[in-house]
């Protein structure tokens, strides 16, 4: 059913709560934190444009990171305010907390086309949890709720879906643009149809696979979550890769159903692996590549895939008719640990004949890094979201606006 949009609704001089997808990659330089992709905030400008154009008082939610429900500095939203002001070219008012005194009266000040944006919602316990109170805490902002959140639409939270409750709640137009190519190009995909899974969410993704199991003619898993599949698939022990026993049987069931369907399920071959990690300072130990089916010895993890599993993957891709692709194949933020990432960005790119579509905060920032975004059909600000849509699921954050 399709959902309103603001086109649809009277919103000039109305105070509009948006909630934006602004969990965009940050890293620290110089000792302040900085947005390093930006196409997640970019893509809001439409919305945005439109509502200020319309003389709308905007006040933007969103959530960064995981900050585990309290105020984290380091996931502050404040880099995306001072990049979002030079997108719009104006100035954007921040509250340092997205419910309570400071942040009704600074709503209450705004002027038509003024903007507002929240401090990150993920700062209260209540969100994650759909908390009704923080929820109607919110809602007493505004006088009009818009999701145009595409990115967070598969989770249930309070600033996602809860706040519809107490507002007029409508689609923004990145949200209604992500939904509607989404949705027509993935009904029927062309074939052969290969999903490339990746990253380091691996709780969210690997129960995806068995619903996919069902939609694609090839599942290509890389990432974090390979490690599981190849432990049980060639034997191996796998260091201290990426790993959870909770995650096994999830694994070999998606194995048992792939063969039962028929679907090909490709896993890396070989690994770049490491003696140290540390994420945060961006930095790698010692690194090394292993052989094909080799094990990963004992205090060293893998960090990408290796050049037989690209040979492999992109051999496989090349030959498709509808690719999609989320999550790195491993932990491209570092150079050393990029390539296998790259080399898939570049094999899905050259595969002109197909349409190609990537999302996910990361893996977007990784398309671009690798200089082939403009490659590829279509750009998605959604990962797990996309992936979720795909699998035929209602999203919480669009079952939750007012339908057409
Ligand atoms: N083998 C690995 N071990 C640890 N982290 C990994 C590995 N492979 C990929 N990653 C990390 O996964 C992260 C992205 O994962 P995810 O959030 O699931 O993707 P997206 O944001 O595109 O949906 C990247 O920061 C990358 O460094
Ligand atoms: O980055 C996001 O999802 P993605 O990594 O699947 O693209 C969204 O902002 C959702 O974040 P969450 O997975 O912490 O709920």
């Amino acid at each position: 059913m399709p959902k309103k949009t603001i086109r649809d609704i009277d919103i000039s001089g109305k105070r509009v709560l948006v909630r934006v997808d602004f969990n965009v990659p940050l890293e620290e330089k110089d000792g302040a934190m900085v947005v390093t992709d930006d196409t997640r905030i970019k893509e809001t400008l439409p919305t945005l444009n439109y509502l200020i154009e319309k003389g709308a008082r905007v006040i933007l939610a969103s959530h960064l990171g995981r900050p585990k429900g309290k105020p984290d500095p380091k996931q502050s939203l404040k880099p995306a305010v001072a990049k979002l002001s030079d997108l719009l070219g104006k100035p954007v008012a921040f509250a340092d907390d997205c419910i309570g005194n400071e942040a009704k009266s600074k709503a209450l000040a705004l002027k038509d086309g003024e903007v507002l944006v929240l401090e990150n919602v993920r700062f209260h316990a209540g969100e994650e949890k759909n908390d009704a109170a923080l929820a109607k805490s919110l809602s007493e902002l505004a006088e009009v709720y818009v999701n145009d959140a595409f990115g967070s639409a598969h989770r249930a939270h309070s600033s996602t879906a809860g706040v519809a409750d107490f507002l007029p709640a409508v689609s923004g137009l990145l949200m209604e643009k992500e939904l509607a190519y989404l949705h027509d190009e993935l009904e029927n995909p062309e074939r052969p149809f290969v999903v490339i899974l990746g990253g380091a969410k691996v709780n969210d993704k690997i129960e995806v696979i068995n619903r996919l199991l069902d939609k694609a003619d090839t599942i290509i898993i890389g990432g974090g979550m390979a490690y599981t599949f190849r432990k049980l698939v060639q034997g191996i022990s796998i260091g201290k890769s990426l790993y959870k026993p909770d995650w096994e049987p999830i694994a070999q069931a998606a194995i048992d159903k792939a063969k039962k369907n028929g679907v090909k399920l490709l896993i890396p071959v070989d690994a770049l692996i490491t003696d140290a990690f540390d994420f945060d300072a961006k930095k790698l130990g010692e690194t090394k590549y292993t052989g094909v089916n080799e094990s990963i010895p004992d205090g060293w993890e893998g960090v990408d895939i290796g050049p037989e599993s690209v040979k492999l993957f992109a051999e496989e891709v090349s030959k498709a008719k509808t690719v999609v692709w989320n999550g790195p194949m491993g932990v491209f933020e570092i150079k050393t640990s990029a390539k296998g990432t790259f080399d898939i960005a570049e094999a899905v790119a050259a595969n002109s004949g197909a349409k190609t579509i990537i999302g996910g905060g990361d893996s977007v920032k990784a398309v671009k890094k690798a200089g082939v975004a403009n490659k590829v059909t279509f750009i998605s600000t959604g990962g797990g979201a996309s992936l979720e849509l795909l699998e035929g699921k209602e999203l919480p954050g669009v079952a939750a606006l007012q339908d057409k």
